[in-house]
């Protein structure tokens, strides 16, 4: 039995003529929580759309949660990245819910999960309002509710903070630990919301250069990596114990 949430070897993602990046070696621990960096366009999204089973690549081998990638997997939840059209539901998340209900599952077995998902996020008092009358923050938080429906072992999350307040980020990352800490689902976040995060990732995966990159969050979430990674000048540093990071864009280093 695998104790590897994903493996690869050498994985290679190219959209049309244009390679997205290469990768030697890949190793997720089952139990990670991993950030996914890399400027915009580099191909985060479709690496996670990728380990979905949605988006064809090129490789020696890739599996994801021990069985190989293209055959899809019921136990991975995807929460998408929040996109402007995507809150045009006029249905509640009650009802939505129900609707994805899997054959195997009975009606109250279903009711069940949906109870405790939106409890998970503390949304019991949303979940009978139509979707597209949630703020940003609301809906996002159901949508999370609904990544976990299906009893995830890997959950993949595509810039879960956009639109959220700085308390409700904050927040929100607290809950995707519990969910990583307390129930073992691996996580794989891609965001550039990065300080509400950097305490709390245990591995990092960098795309830069056409390279997809792992390593330690403590190796990699550092002032030299990040800059080079976004071509500005970012400090990591440590206050009361906790690491926060600091830009500054007006340095001319990087252009
Ligand atoms: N269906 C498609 N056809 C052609 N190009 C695409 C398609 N989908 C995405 N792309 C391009 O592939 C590149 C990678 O897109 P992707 O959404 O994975 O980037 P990203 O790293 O998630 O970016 P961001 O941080 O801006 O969200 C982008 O340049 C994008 O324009």
């Amino acid at each position: 039995m695998t104790n590897l949430a994903v493996s690869a070897t050498d994985l290679s993602l190219s959209l049309g003529h244009r390679q997205l990046f290469h990768c030697e070696h890949l190793a997720i621990e089952q139990g990670a929580f991993v950030g996914l960096l890399g400027g915009n366009g580099v191909g985060k999204t479709t690496f996670l759309r990728m380990l979905l089973g949605l988006q064809k690549a090129h490789y020696h081998h890739l599996d994801v949660l021990g069985k190989p990638c293209n055959e899809g997997n019921a136990a991975v939840s995807y929460l998408p990245q929040l996109k402007a059209h995507s809150s045009r539901l006029a249905l509640c998340a009650d009802s939505l819910f129900q609707c994805w209900r899997p054959r195997h599952v009975s009606r109250k077995q279903w009711q069940q999960r949906i109870d405790y998902a939106i409890d998970q996020v503390n949304g019991l008092s949303l979940a009978k309002q139509a979707m597209d009358t949630l703020s940003g923050g609301e809906y996002q938080r159901l949508m999370l509710a609904q990544a976990l429906l299906n009893e995830p072992k890997l959950l993949l999350l595509d810039e879960p903070l956009v639109g959220l307040d700085p308390n409700r980020q904050y927040r929100l990352v607290e809950l995707i630990s519990h969910f990583q800490q307390d129930l073992g689902v691996t996580v794989i976040c891609s965001t550039h919301e990065l300080n509400p995060f950097i305490n709390h990732f245990t591995s990092v995966l960098l795309i830069h250069e056409q390279l997809l990159r792992q390593g330690k969050a403590t190796e990699l979430l550092t002032s030299d990596t990040l800059s080079e990674l976004y071509h500005c000048h970012l400090h990591v540093i440590t206050h009361h114990g906790r690491q926060h990071l600091i830009a500054h864009p007006d340095s001319d280093l990087y252009v």
